[in-house]
């Protein structure tokens, strides 16, 4: 439990690159030089001398002096850089505003940066004035700074270690930072422990004297068990991010303080099965499959983000059976899908691509023959759902007669006719556009013989899944004449990568529009994804609401006040509720609320409970007959 020790420690915090975010005296430099014909490179030697001397391989007042005499700034510019530096405080230390304040008589800033912007800066977050040890400018008459404070200990080499030794702190010392000073007061014995804090920076030569390293604040508190806004520091819960998914996410995750890593393309199964051992949120597209190997290597594995519609690159009933929670986008590229298609068809249509060929190669064929107008012909659709309707509907717009097939019973919208089997569609439509699931059932649902039930000159294509469609039966198909034109998006096998080749039967075969799968890929649907999928995987991590799933019994909690939150995920077999409502009896625990929903795999109890219960109270429920898996939140 987050309780405070009965001796709280005392608290050494360094403040920049720990406390902010930047470097006070490097941007004061840059406020200060504002318009100067040098600025970048006066900014770079003092932002080299502060380098140097944060890794210890220049003396650290020599280094000090230097900055100083580079730096041309006023007390105007100390004005601007405290209202800056306001904005910059670390995410982790404004989380915690509330520790900071209760516990400010056991925290203390040491510092070698000046105490004309720490101190503003810090008791904004509650900590004492008085507590701050810092160096202090001299300034002339009209306010310029022309040196500083010699007689301070902190200017001098050594000077933290010097200051330490004089504020005699009794009991636990604790120091924070990320600089090889901090380290050093750990060296000299005046504190017990030296944690490297990376939060901002990471410098190897002080994690590698570090004896612990904390990623946040939060982690800080977390390893002392202490009081904390994150019941577990997500500093230390990793997200992959896979396939060049939109920043917009990498952002949504990293402004809450998670371990983000970010990777431009897919992963293979190898390297997956490596890659997710210790990861807790996974974020992936269309080409990274998500296997059961893959799962049965990752042992922390929560969620999984599909930044695009189809799911069916990952094995959902193996995951949930792991209580591992699915979330897609099931509409943000929808709209994104149906422009293209009612674009290709066009220009099939039109023949324009040959057209378009011609030309480049010289050739001017003004004619007519093979051109039609889509007006009035039948477009014919194998799967009616969100893209299937909406193309529906901008199809009849276009003046075309829209029929479909749907294994489902679904309503037609507008004047569209649905058809009771594939082979009638097929024969009906003079433009056919694949709009299915990517199940596996659906491999070869189109191959030779439905190629040979299309009428002659028809208009093919695909922007659903690759396996959908048998890529040599179409390839023959448009060699005979019987295929038209066909527009292919999706592919059996596609490059993992822009990098490497892409080879395929349709290559270079006349009026055929190959696109790199791209139907989902404009910035608006790539931006919508990127905000909607990790809103969701944020609200399952956070709050336990698993709404939107596509694998996982679907709630939506309430915002989670005053209680401690259990999360209980279990096989779905008779009695497990019983049982978790004899420990709760049995411990005389206060349920707040308590909510259950199940699928066919599993079962997910969520239960707010007053605060004030023990350890095996917790145990017992983890140990429950069942239990996949449990975790708690507050
Ligand atoms: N090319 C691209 O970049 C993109 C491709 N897609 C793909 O487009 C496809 C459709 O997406 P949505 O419309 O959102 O899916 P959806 O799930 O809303 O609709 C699919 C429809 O197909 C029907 N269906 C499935 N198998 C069928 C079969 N054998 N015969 C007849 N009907 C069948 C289902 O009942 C359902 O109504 C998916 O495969 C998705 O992965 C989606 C977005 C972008
Ligand atoms: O949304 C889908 O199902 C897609 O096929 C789009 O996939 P992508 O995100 O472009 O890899």
């Amino acid at each position: 439990m987050p309780t405070l020790t009965l001796n709280p420690p005392h608290i050494i915090i360094d403040f920049d690159s720990t406390f902010t975010k930047v470097e006070g005296l490097d941007e004061l430099a840059a406020i200060a030089l504002t318009g100067h014909p040098q600025r970048e490179k006066i900014v770079q030697e003092i932002a080299d001398l502060t380098n140097m001397g944060m890794n210890g391989e220049m003396s650290f007042s020599e280094g000090l002096h230097k900055r100083i005499d580079l730096l041309k700034a006023n007390r105007a510019n100390i004005e601007e850089l405290v209202s800056f530096l306001k904005t910059k405080v670390s995410d982790s230390f404004q989380r915690n505003k509330q520790f900071l304040t209760e516990n400010a008589d056991h925290i203390f800033i040491v510092s070698s940066g000046f105490k004309e912007f720490i101190i503003p800066v810090v008791t904004e977050l509650g900590l004492r004035a008085d507590h701050v040890y810092a160096n202090e400018f001299r300034f002339d008459e009209e306010g310029n700074i022309i040196g500083i404070d010699e007689e301070n200990v902190l200017s001098t080499d050594g000077g933290k270690i010097k200051l330490l030794s004089s504020l005699k702190l009794e009991g636990e010392v604790y120091a924070i930072g990320d600089g090889y000073t901090d380290y050093q007061i750990k060296e000299a014995g005046f504190a017990n422990r030296f944690y490297a804090f990376t939060e901002n920076v990471e410098r190897p030569k002080v994690v590698a004297v570090a004896d612990h390293i904390a990623t946040s604040f939060d982690d800080f508190l977390y390893d002392n068990k202490l009081s904390r806004s994150q019941s577990y520091p997500k500093s230390r819960i990793k997200v992959l991010l896979l396939e060049n998914v939109h920043p917009v996410a990498l952002r949504a995750f990293e402004e809450q303080g998670f371990n983000v890593e970010f990777v431009k393309g897919a992963l293979d199964e190898d390297e997956l099965c490596e890659r997710i051992k210790d990861v807790s949120i996974i974020g992936i597209r269309s080409k990274t499959n998500i296997t059961k190997r893959v799962l049965e290597n990752a042992n922390r594995l929560m969620a999984i983000g599909a930044f695009c519609i189809g799911t069916n690159q990952i094995d959902l009933e193996a995951a949930a059976e792991k209580g591992i929670a699915v979330f897609n986008a099931p509409y943000s590229n929808t709209r994104s899908v149906v422009e293209l298609a009612v674009g290709e068809m066009i220009l099939l249509i039109r023949n324009i691509v040959t057209k378009s060929n011609q030309m480049h190669a010289g050739i001017w064929d003004k004619s007519a023959n093979g051109s039609f107008e889509v007006r009035g012909k039948k477009l014919g659709m194998v799967g009616y759902g969100s893209i299937g309707t909406q193309l529906s509907v901008v199809a009849e717009a276009l003046g075309m007669e829209v029929y479909f097939y749907d294994e489902v019973e679904k309503l037609s919208l507008g004047n569209a006719r649905k058809v009771n089997s594939l082979e009638e569609l097929l024969s009906v439509a003079d433009v056919i556009s694949m709009h299915v699931d990517g199940r596996k059932e659906n491999a070869n649902l189109i191959g030779k013989r439905e190629f040979s039930l299309m009428k002659d000159g028809v208009i093919f294509m695909n922007l659903s899944r690759g396996h959908v469609v048998d890529i040599e039966a179409l390839a023959e198909a448009v060699k005979s004449g019987k295929v038209a034109g066909a527009s292919v998006d999706v592919f059996p096998k596609e490059p993992k990568t822009n990098d490497e080749s892409f080879e395929s039967a349709l290559r270079g075969l006349p009026n055929v529009i190959l696109t790199p799968h791209i139907g989902g890929s404009t910035e608006e649907a790539q931006e919508n994804i990127g905000h909607f999928v990790p809103s969701k995987l944020l609200e399952f991590m956070n709050n336990g609401s698993s709404y939107g799933s596509v694998n996982f019994p679907e709630v939506q909690l309430p915002k989670l006040k005053d209680s401690h939150r259990l999360l209980h995920i279990h096989a779905n077999v008779p009695g497990v509720l019983a049982k978790l409502n004899n420990i709760f009896a049995k411990n005389n625990i206060n349920i707040t609320g308590q909510y259950l929903k199940t699928n066919e795999k599993i079962g997910y109890v969520i239960v707010d409970i007053a605060k004030g219960y023990t350890e095996e109270f917790i145990q017992e429920v983890k140990e429950v007959e069942g239990t996949i898996r449990f975790r708690m939140l507050y």
